[in-house]
């Protein structure tokens, strides 16, 4: 039997439990209940907290965990990262006061910074070569410096929205770039029930970043549109009942399917579709 960690609480518990549901497994029903039997797929879910995900992967009790990438990295826990799940995205970035003085990492030197991240945080500070006082926080850093116990914080950005609110401004590159993943123990054994977990998800993250478009075209103008929807190998082709017209299926970007639905009226493709995917195998 699998055994997986999921996310119980916080930003990425809602979408990790959606991600399995949707690849086909059982999800719990009761907001407490801490475990969940997949019979079906031999998989028992651990609805644990995100911070502590890491640990229980990387001291080998557990197998597989969806987790953030900061937070992984912050456990310190010896795990490597198997899929990107394209949610949860944030940036891990240092802020203090907005003013006429513009922050440098050079400044936090001798300074205290309030953080949720402690690790995270000392060795990126090891990494500039400044000595500085981590003070640990559970949340809500960015209060913490008008309250008087930091001078800077280093904490989550989504939107940029509390930093904005509090007058902190973000200083210094990206400590860490990070999204929902999935981690397995470092070094551990290849294992079939793992590998077709990870390509469940993948399916449905590749699912979540394409669409299908279905178009018709005259034939004359097939060699155009198709240049425009390459597809992943190719694009699917059929013939219409008038034999001028052809219909063509390709799967494109999300991200770039309205460009490419303009780009192919303007090459003179006619009924242009595009529908979800809901899950794939590439
Ligand atoms: N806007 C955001 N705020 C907080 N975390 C975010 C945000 N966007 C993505 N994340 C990610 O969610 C994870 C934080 O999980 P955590 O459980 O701390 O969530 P939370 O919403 O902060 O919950 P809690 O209420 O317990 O603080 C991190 O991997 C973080 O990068
Ligand atoms: O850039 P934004 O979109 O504003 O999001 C970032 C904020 O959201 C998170 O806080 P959360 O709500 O998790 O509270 P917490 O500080 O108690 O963790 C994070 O710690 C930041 O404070
Ligand atoms: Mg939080």
């Amino acid at each position: 039997m699998l055994r997986v960690a999921v996310p119980n609480k916080g930003t990425l518990a809602g979408p990790a439990s959606e991600m399995l549901a949707e690849a086909g497994y059982r999800q719990r029903h009761e907001q407490r209940d801490l475990t969940v039997l997949d019979t079906a797929n031999e998989v028992e879910f651990f609805f644990l907290r995100p911070k502590d995900i890491a640990i229980y992967v990387g001291s080998g009790e557990l197998d597989l965990g969806l987790t953030g990438r900061d937070l992984a990295r912050d456990s310190g826990a010896p795990v490597e990262e198997r899929l990107a799940l394209g949610f949860g995205g944030s940036t891990f970035r240092y802020a203090a006061p907005a003013g006429p003085h513009e922050w440098t990492v050079a400044d936090l030197q001798g300074k205290r910074i309030a953080t949720s991240y402690p690790k995270l945080v000392t060795n990126d500070l090891a990494q500039h070569g400044v000595t500085a006082d981590v003070i640990r926080l559970e949340g809500a850093v960015e209060i913490s410096i008008q309250l008087g116990v930091a001078d800077a914080i280093a904490d989550v950005v989504g939107s940029g929205r509390t930093l904005r609110q509090h007058g902190l401004v973000a200083f210094g590159d990206q400590i860490c770039n990070s999204e929902a993943v999935v981690i397995e123990r470092r070094g551990s054994d290849e294992e079939q029930a793992k590998n077709q977990l990870i390509a469940r998800l993948q399916g449905v993250v590749f699912a979540q970043q394409y669409v299908m478009l279905d178009y018709n075209c005259p034939r004359e103008l097939l060699d155009d549109a198709t240049k425009v929807t390459p597809g992943l190998e190719s694009p699917t082709m059929s013939p219409l009942a008038d034999d001028r017209w052809v219909a063509v299926r390709a799967m494109v970007s999300r991200k770039e399917a309205p460009a490419i639905m303009d780009r192919l009226a303007a090459v003179g493709a006619r009924a242009i579709l595009s529908s979800d995917i809901r899950a794939c195998r590439l």
